[in-house]
């Protein structure tokens, strides 16, 4: 039975293309009918002109000949134009789909998910209108040629089929040599080149530490590996270019001493131009051959970018639009929820369960790697659920489309992740700039008197990752971007991790209002000091849900525990938040 494999994206755009191969192909056939043009002049001076001493006729031919280059010429040129135009086409189709799977293989942390497919895709549009393609357009041709060959006379139509044979040969041995090379060259760039980009991240690490020199030595070894495969396939690709070249001379020659042999046994039709014309024939014959062999490293490049694209866009499917629906009032429900990490079978978080009111804010605490950072990425739908869902009003988080729910939700995830932009961008979340919006969320964090202070206010850039601002104020920008537009549910991963004290007061003041409004909060925290806000508190511990319930019935019950084990222990007891902060 045949495996259900999905159609490949990538096939299907580029049969969508179509109408552009063939017109391509027709003003192909045109130009390379054409290359018969100087043959033709020949032929026509040397029978015209030569005995009749015609200047007028030699005039028109040439005038003639020099119109055929023109033509010529602007067929090329079309064809190009054809082509650039299939890769425009093929670009507006395909590049939003990979922009979305190289995204989405971030977020399942999938490999793929780096710079690497939009230049594979770059390779697979550039091809369409490269030499290699453009030469492969024009080998139909050669069997025309080869049929006029046998026209002028079957030995010289053998001697070319032969020859021609040849060269495939040539093109086939040149494939099996090179391809395993070139594609270990490839993958060896491609390491070289991630290897650099994370690197260059982390610059600051590498110059702090006096990392360089190892840093450097290690992508160096990366990069040798490149150049020495790239060299031994470039030899051996040189030996078989030249050899290609070598066939086309040949024959070229070959023909004309064959032809030569039957004009003296009286067997050649068309007389002695015709020596001429088999001559130029069969050189022309093979010459998209060896430009096939010459471009051969460009072929392999894209039959690996093709298949390394497929494999990404296969891997996966483009996603149904998520349901649309009535506009969440922020209702939270967490039903026996169990997560893992993209592409990890361990359990991370096993059976959470609990559920907030519009309007109510939750803390979840808990040690490091409990789990806390987890749970906020399952509460705004970012990676599916193993067991259980997520509901916010009903609805199921993960699949409702993100567009959609994005302007009724705030996330500020634990690294804050700004972008370049300016902060009004930023703040906006890069979607239409509403500056009293933005104002009004900068206000709330306690952020507008600083953004004016600045030489461009609201259109100061924030640098790369937010690297112009320090960590308080990222964080900030961060917050004010979550509260942008009044959402009606907020997640807060350690949103006070870099803030001192005033810009914690803006933290919780900036919770109390938003709740007013009917804001719904959950907050991973380390800190106590944003419990003064919240109704709720949720321990986690090791992916279980420890307790859940009302701030000060927790908190109470959490001091009663620990006082109880360290009555056990040591007869101390330990103060409310010390025990919160603890757990
Ligand atoms: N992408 C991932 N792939 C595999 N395991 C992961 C991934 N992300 C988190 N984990 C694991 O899940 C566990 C919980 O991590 P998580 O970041 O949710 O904890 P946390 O409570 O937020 O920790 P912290 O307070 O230190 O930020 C950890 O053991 C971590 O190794």
């Amino acid at each position: 039975m045949k495996p259900n494999v999905p159609p490949s994206e990538l096939r299907d755009a580029i049969a969508s293309l179509r109408p552009y191969f063939v017109r391509a192909g027709w003003f192909s056939v045109f130009s390379s009918l054409l290359i018969l043009a100087p043959s033709g002049y020949m032929l026509e001076v040397y029978d015209r002109v030569v005995n009749t001493r015609n200047h007028t006729t030699l005039v028109m031919l040439t005038l003639l000949i020099l119109g055929a280059y023109v033509v010529m010429e602007v067929l090329e040129w079309a064809r190009s134009e054809v082509m650039r135009s299939a890769s425009v086409e093929l670009d507006r189709r395909l590049s939003g789909r990979i922009f979305g799977a190289i995204f989405d293989a971030n977020l399942k942390r999938i490999p793929g998910g780096s710079q690497q497919p939009l230049n594979d895709f770059r390779t697979v549009r550039d091809f369409l209108y490269s030499p290699a393609l453009l030469a492969a357009m024009e080998t139909p041709i050669a069997l025309v040629m080869m049929v006029l060959l046998f026209m002028i006379s079957p030995w010289l139509g053998w001697a070319a089929l032969v020859f021609g044979v040849i060269q495939v040969a040539v093109a086939w041995f040149n494939e099996r040599a090179t391809k395993p090379l070139l594609m270990k060259a490839n993958g060896s760039a491609i390491a070289a080149q991630q290897y650099a980009d994370g690197a260059l991240r982390n610059a600051e690490v590498i110059e702090s530490m006096g990392m360089l020199r190892d840093t450097h030595r290690l992508w160096q070894r990366k990069q040798r590996d490149f150049l020495r495969f790239q060299a031994l396939a470039s030899e051996r690709a040189g030996g078989f270019q030249a050899l290609a070249k070598l066939v086309q001379n040949i024959l070229g020659s070959l023909l004309l001493g064959l032809a030569c042999w039957l004009l003296l046994r009286n067997q050649l039709n068309g007389g002695g131009g015709m020596m001429i014309v088999a001559s130029i024939l069969g050189g022309r014959m093979l010459a998209p051959l060896v430009q096939v062999v010459t471009q051969w490293q460009s072929v392999v490049n894209v039959r690996d970018a093709w298949m390394r694209l497929d494999q990404l866009l296969m891997s996966l499917p483009a996603q149904a639009p998520g349901m649309a629906l009535p506009e969440p009032r922020g209702a939270l429900l967490v039903e026996q929820l169990f997560a893992s990490a993209p592409g990890n079978p361990n359990q991370i978080l096993r059976g959470v369960a609990f559920a907030l009111a519009p309007g109510e804010a939750l803390a979840v605490v808990g040690p490091s790697a409990s789990g806390k950072t987890t749970l906020a990425r399952m509460l705004v739908g970012l990676w599916p659920a193993a067991g259980g869902k997520v509901r916010l009003d009903g609805a199921d988080v993960h699949t409702w489309s993100k567009s959609e729910l994005g302007p009724y939700v705030g996330y500020l995830p634990q690294g804050v992740e700004l972008f370049e932009g300016t902060l009004a961008e930023n703040i906006a979340r890069f979607g239409e700039v509403d500056m009293a919006k933005v104002e009004a969320a900068a206000r709330m964090v306690g952020l507008h008197d600083f953004i004016l202070s600045l030489p461009h206010g609201y259109d100061n850039p924030v640098g790369a990752d937010g690297a112009r601002l320090s960590g308080g104020q990222r964080q900030r920008v961060g917050l004010a971007r979550a509260l942008y537009g009044n959402p009606v549910f907020v997640v807060l991963d350690e949103p006070n991790s870099s803030l001192d004290e005033q810009g914690d007061a803006a933290l919780a003041q900036a919770i109390l209002a938003a709740k007013a409004r009917g804001t719904t909060f959950v907050i991973m925290t380390h800190r106590t000091s944003v419990l003064a806000v919240v109704d709720k508190l949720l321990v986690l511990r090791d992916g279980l849900q420890q307790i859940f319930g009302p701030r000060d019935e927790v908190i109470a019950a959490l001091n009663k525990a620990n006082q109880q084990a360290q009555q056990a222990a040591s007869g101390q007891i330990v103060p409310a938040a010390t025990a919160v902060a603890a757990s």
